[in-house]
């Protein structure tokens, strides 16, 4: 830990002798949270940052689209436009490298959540499911299950083990709900939590915030903020020491998120793909999801904060949008590319430009809740390594079966738990119908097959089928064929074993 002296001196040098204003009122414990806080940052990039920021900040964004491009075909697989043939040896060879502990899965859960307005990890929210289930629950049950296929189709015990990057605010909360539910079943060695790194909140004028008197405003350092974590943390290590080649990174919102997906991971290790991004069709030109496509000839994401709306709206011949594909956060790495992005590429990433609300203290230390914008928060994407791939490759989608994220509270008219819960609903209703079975209301009428949920729908069966029984609708045939089943219907493990006596 370095002495007050030192940090006073770093502060100086770096025009930021505010941070220890209010120095003389705090108290010894105070004092030395502080200075830990303080030995800890990177005082000696802290000029670079502020200054880097309020530039960016006062710089409009760059303009990218006149070089822009949609994805070449011959990059895209698709689940819909293959023959199942194919799909079948994608799946074929993602459950083979899964059997063989080759594939692990890592989950983005550093985010704040702030859209959502809840001041947990959005992975504990449950919303309103039948079962009650959480995101942390559903993905868990999702890891279980696959596991479970590769192992019965290969005489295998394999393992994908879970990498979580947490943050300062969400790693306490989320270490607690894995321990209080029994890491959901999964063997605690194999849930491996990791923290990214925080950086301070500046002015536009490149002041770093106090966000109390002994506290900087300090935020995560952006999705992106992964690749540094992964050196800090060890990961790589990690994944060398258990044989895993293959990554697939997730964001932790997506209520359908298919857990190392062997289709996705196939597709990729077949292409002999190093990067790959899943994507669905944009549904309207202002839909808030990145756009995959290629900048001056470069595969990469152009942001929905960052497009043109010009961009965005441009259609082609048929109508189509010409930038329709949406990305969901769901990539593949291999573990090779990811040594070479922390080794070579990560000084390298784009930073990010934020503007927030930021609560601070005033410099007569009054506290201070902004209700307009006053920060800057620099953040780096995840995505922005695609263009140092030599092999990227993107998968498209089946929205309804694969993409239905949690981003705002209820009431706003998208990505609320209504829509995700309806989503997930919808899905089961569906294999469920598939399997042959009737779904029947309360008052015993048949419920008419659900139509294609758009978000904003309500399904009309409140049918859940647990990941524990079913992965991606296989395996339901033999239980539900010919059944009549009054909604509402929950398949679990309890309800199987009770539907096999019959
Ligand atoms: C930068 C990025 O990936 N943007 C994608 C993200 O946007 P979106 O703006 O929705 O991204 P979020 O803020 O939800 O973050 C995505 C994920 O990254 C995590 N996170 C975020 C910040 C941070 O410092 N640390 C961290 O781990 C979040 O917990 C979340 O799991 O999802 C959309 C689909 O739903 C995509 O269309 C966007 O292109």
């Amino acid at each position: 830990m370095l002495s007050l002296q030192e940090v006073k001196l770093c502060l100086e040098d770096a025009g930021q002798s505010h941070v220890l204003q209010f120095w003389p009122e705090l108290s010894k414990e105070e004092r030395a949270r502080f200075l830990l806080e303080l030995s800890q940052l990177d005082l000696k990039g802290l000029q670079d940052h502020c200054d880097g920021a309020a530039k960016a900040a006062a710089s409009p964004s760059t303009k990218l689209d006149g070089n822009i491009e949609p994805v070449l075909p011959e990059f895209i697989g698709s689940t819909q436009k293959s023959d199942t043939n194919t799909l079948a040896s994608w799946e074929s060879e993602g459950i083979l490298q899964i059997s063989q502990n080759r594939v692990g899965v890592l989950l983005l859960a550093g985010g704040q959540g702030t859209r959502l307005g809840v001041q947990y990890p959005k992975g504990m929210y449950d919303v309103g499911l039948p079962s009650g289930k959480t995101l942390y629950q559903i993905q868990a049950e999702r890891i279980h299950k696959i596991q479970e296929l590769a192992d019965l189709k290969h005489g295998s015990k394999c393992t994908v083990p879970w990498y979580i990057m947490t943050s300062e605010f969400t790693l306490d909360p989320t270490e607690k709900f894995f321990k209080e539910h029994h890491y959901f079943g999964l063997e605690p060695s194999n849930v491996i939590m990791f923290e990214q790194r925080m950086i301070p909140a500046v002015t536009f004028d490149g002041k770093v915030i106090l966000q109390s008197k002994g506290k900087i405003a300090m935020a995560p350092d952006g999705n992106g903020g992964l690749y540094r974590a992964l050196v800090d943390n060890k990961v790589l290590e990690d994944m060398e020491r258990r044989g895993v080649e293959y990554l697939h990174v997730y964001c932790v919102d997506n209520i359908l998120v298919k857990m190392a997906d062997p289709v996705f991971i196939g597709f990729c290790v077949s292409k002999g793909a190093d990067c790959g991004a899943k994507v669905v069709e944009k549904r309207h030109p202002s839909e808030p999801v990145g756009v995959v496509c290629r900048v001056g000839g470069v595969h990469q994401v152009v942001e929905y904060s960052e497009i043109q709306p010009e961009t965005a709206k441009l259609r082609g011949p048929g109508g189509e949008l010409v930038y329709s594909a949406g990305n969901i956060c769901n990539h593949f790495f291999t573990r090779a590319f990811l040594h070479e992005v922390a080794q070579k590429f990560e000084v390298q990433l784009k930073q990010h430009v934020a503007i927030k609300k930021v609560p601070f203290v005033d410099g007569c230390g009054n506290q201070v809740k902004p209700d307009k914008p006053n920060g800057i928060k620099m953040e780096k994407f995840v995505f922005d390594v695609f263009p140092f791939s030599r092999n990227f490759v993107v998968f498209e989608v089946v929205r309804e079966d694969e993409f239905s994220p949690l981003k705002n509270a209820d009431g706003a008219a998208m990505d609320t738990p209504t829509t995700a819960r309806a989503s997930l609903l919808a899905q089961h209703s569906r294999w469920a119908r598939a399997a042959g079975a009737a779904l029947l209301d309360q008052h015993g009428n048949t419920l008419p097959p659900t139509a294609r949920v758009t978000g904003e729908s309500s399904p009309s069966a409140q049918c859940e089928i647990s990941p524990l029984v079913s992965y991606f609708g296989e395996g339901l045939e033999r239980l539900l064929k010919g059944k009549t089943l009054p909604t509402p219907f929950l398949l679990d493990e309890k309800r199987v074993k009770e539907l096999q006596a019959l």
